[in-house]
């Protein structure tokens, strides 16, 4: 299977939020990483179908989608960054109800919902009231609703946004175990959420694609670039002026610094292996200052 996306361009009143985007995806895990404000939600919502581009076009194996949407549609599963939540339905009940709405087989549904409760751990919450559960719950439940049709796309809004560190693992675990034959995207902007997980990630930055490649090509541009030393306390402000710096950790004596340049910044400085966290800081960090 294979996902185009074709010149999209979305504009809103007073600004373009996407701006001619290229990609193409096929079966995998794709991290679509961007700061806030980056386009991320909007090119899901026009995958999702929620909203339409100005300009450009989406291919499936070749196909525009919105020659037959509706077929387009029962291959989608979709996790929004806010999920409207029945509050008063109990899990089980909200996913039927969603399972509806799909035209998923409704003697299917009861087995598909069980399954599915299973698949996420959450037997033990099947009756409970939505508005009862956390927020880590809940966004499980989001997932497993984007899972009632059997998507063989998969389009998922800053899906770890809250989840704790543990639940971030599940996360994880359960999104590789899916994506030997979907086409999984999923959008954050932290890139350490999905380095691991991705077979490939795509950058982007006011509206434009900036780069796509695999979690170690992506590097390329930063080898020779990522400089490490141990500092004091005086040279950290001068460092932090003159230089994009993407780590510090100080331990209470010592700092360790961590500098992306062109050129060694002191003598003190050795070259270090880039890693996807200071590729971020290369391409947003001035931005984000
Ligand atoms: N309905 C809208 N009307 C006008 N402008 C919009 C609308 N939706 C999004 N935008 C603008 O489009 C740009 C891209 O927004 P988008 O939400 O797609 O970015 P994002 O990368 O998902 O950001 P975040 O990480 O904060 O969710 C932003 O400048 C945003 O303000």
């Amino acid at each position: 299977m294979e996902l185009k996306i074709e010149g999209i361009t979305k504009d809103y009143k007073n600004n373009t939020a996407l701006d001619n985007f290229h990609c193409q995806l096929r079966s995998g895990i794709y991290g679509l990483v961007g700061p806030n404000g980056a386009g991320k939600t909007t090119l899901l919502r026009i995958l999702a179908t929620i909203i339409k581009p100005t300009k450009g076009r989406i291919l499936i194996d070749g196909q525009d989608i919105t020659l037959n949407e509706e077929d387009y549609r029962s291959i989608i599963g979709y996790l929004p960054q806010k999920l409207g939540f029945y509050r008063d339905y109990t899990v089980t009940r909200f996913l039927t109800y969603i399972s509806n709405l799909k035209g998923v087989d409704k003697n299917l549904s009861r087995d598909k919902i069980n399954n599915l409760l299973r698949l996420l751990n959450l037997s033990e919450y099947k009756d409970k009231k939505i508005k009862t559960l956390s927020e880590g719950i809940k966004q499980r439940i989001g997932i497993a609703q984007a899972l009632l049709n059997n998507p063989r796309i998969l389009i998922f809004d800053e899906p770890t946004l809250n989840l704790d560190p543990k639940e971030r693992i599940n996360f994880k675990n359960l999104i590789s175990r899916l994506s030997s034959d979907k086409i999984i995207i999923i959008s954050t902007h932290i890139i350490s959420d999905i380095e691991c997980l991705s077979k490939e990630i795509i950058l982007i930055k006011k509206g434009e694609k900036i780069i796509q490649d695999t979690p170690i090509e992506i590097l390329k541009p930063i080898e020779n670039k990522v400089w490490e030393a141990t500092i004091d306390e005086k040279s950290l402000l001068e460092l932090q002026n003159n230089y994009l710096v993407t780590d510090i950790k100080n331990n209470g004596t010592d700092i360790r610094i961590r500098i992306i340049s062109d050129t060694k910044p002191d003598v003190d400085f050795y070259l270090t292996n880039p890693v996807l966290d200071d590729l971020y800081m290369y391409y947003f960090g001035k931005e984000n200052d």
